[in-house]
């Protein structure tokens, strides 16, 4: 049957704009912006910061942020606001098994898997304890997608078995009627590909079918951290003759084959940070702080697609996706590349200079 948008469970919704990243901008772009004389770029620099991305649970410490934020949806609600409090699960043990750049605290060899259901009981006891409070999950980025195109790298291999055992637990143990949940399934890029397109169905059908079909498992988000348009009318040299050259040709291509597996599959994707297209990439694999990006269309569920429940801002604009710092642990060769801003700090903290670049480029212009 055809998508449709009815039974979208985000319709209605703004999400929720944390002080975290608020705090970011008002400690960093703001002095740093008005320092440099441009009051105006102060200015909008602060209406960036009342646009709600996503909090990124990165650690199991930042679980407890959740109950802060809960209780301030609450207020704004019962002030008539509709608001829903949007999170990234992202703490699984060899996390970003590919790369270096965002590997996590957890590991296989220390108890990891353990560890890691702890942190998913602890977020499901924040989020029974705000039964009124509806949380938008996207779980666990990049991992999945892994597993389709990395297990020639060791660390991903060695860790699939955990991936696909942790994710399923944490569907299973986040299913709950103030919860909608999108897996993560990378980008038309990365998954696009017809090598790739097929055994992504098949893994993100099979998890799901799996799991037992969790109610509150709507499908799968798209783009996140990355820079890929919605629409792209004219593909891009840097996308190696791919047909599937943006993110809505993706979801199109990917949905009839995730329903054959039993997956009916609506999706998120992320226009935190595609305002400008084509890209500067000078690869379509390059991921780390690429240049001359903007951010892009406001959080929305006015999609005009049905498969498409809402555009949202996972990635928070900013905050970096690893250093360049060559002798640093977490150095990942692909943040040293002629396409990525330089000089970065390591993944996740606040990058001023690629903030500045996202305000100055975002399409449509603040
Ligand atoms: O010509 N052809 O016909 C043809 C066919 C197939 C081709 O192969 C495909 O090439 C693609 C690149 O074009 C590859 O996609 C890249 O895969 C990387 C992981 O390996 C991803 O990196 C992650 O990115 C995340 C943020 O998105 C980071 O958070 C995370 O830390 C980071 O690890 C890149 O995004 C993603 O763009 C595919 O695997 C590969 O299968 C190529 C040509
Ligand atoms: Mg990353």
């Amino acid at each position: 049957p055809a998508a449709t948008n009815t039974d979208n469970p985000l319709a209605g919704y703004e999400f929720y704009a944390n002080p975290y990243y608020a705090s970011e901008v008002s400690s960093s772009a703001v002095p740093t912006l008005s320092a440099k004389g441009s009051a105006t770029w102060a200015a909008k620099a602060t209406e960036v910061a009342k646009i709600g991305s996503f909090t990124w649970l990165d650690t199991r410490a930042k679980v407890p942020t959740i109950a802060d934020y809960a209780a301030d949806v609450q207020k704004q609600n019962a002030a008539g606001a509709k608001l829903t409090l949007p999170l990234v699960v992202y703490d699984l043990p060899e996390r970003d098994c590919a790369a270096l750049a965002s590997n996590g605290e957890l590991s296989l060899a220390n108890n990891g898997s353990a560890l890691y259901k702890d942190y998913i009981n602890s977020i499901k006891t924040q989020i029974d304890a705000f039964p009124d409070v509806f949380f938008t999950l996207v779980i666990e980025p990049d991992s999945l997608a892994n597993l389709v195109t990395n297990t020639n790298v060791a660390k991903c291999a060695n860790a699939e078995t955990a991936y696909k055992e942790l994710t399923a637990y944490a569907i299973k143990t986040l299913d709950s009627k103030n919860v909608v949940q999108y897996l993560d399934a990378g980008h038309a890029g990365w998954l696009g590909w017809p090598a790739n397109i097929a055994p992504a169905a098949k893994l993100f059908g099979q998890l799901y079918t799996d799991a037992g079909k969790p109610a509150s498992v709507r499908g799968l988000a798209t783009n996140v951290a990355n820079y890929n348009a919605w629409t792209l009318p004219t593909c891009a040299s840097y996308q190696q003759g791919s047909k599937t050259c943006d993110e809505k040709t993706y979801i199109t291509n990917f949905a009839p084959l995730l329903e054959a597996e039993g997956f009916p599959a609506h999706f998120v994707t992320d226009t935190g940070r595609n305002g400008v297209q084509p890209t500067k990439q000078q690869a379509w694999g390059d991921w780390c702080n690429v240049i001359g990006t903007g951010f892009g269309v406001r959080p929305t569920t006015e999609t005009s697609e049905p498969l498409l429940d809402a555009f949202v801002w996972v990635k928070p604009g900013g905050e970096c996706d690893g250093t360049s710092n060559t002798t640093a642990t977490r150095y990942d060769a692909h943040c040293g590349l002629d396409d990525a801003l330089k000089p970065a700090p390591e993944a996740g903290t606040w990058f001023e200079a690629y903030f500045e670049q996202l305000l100055v480029n975002a399409n449509p212009a603040f």
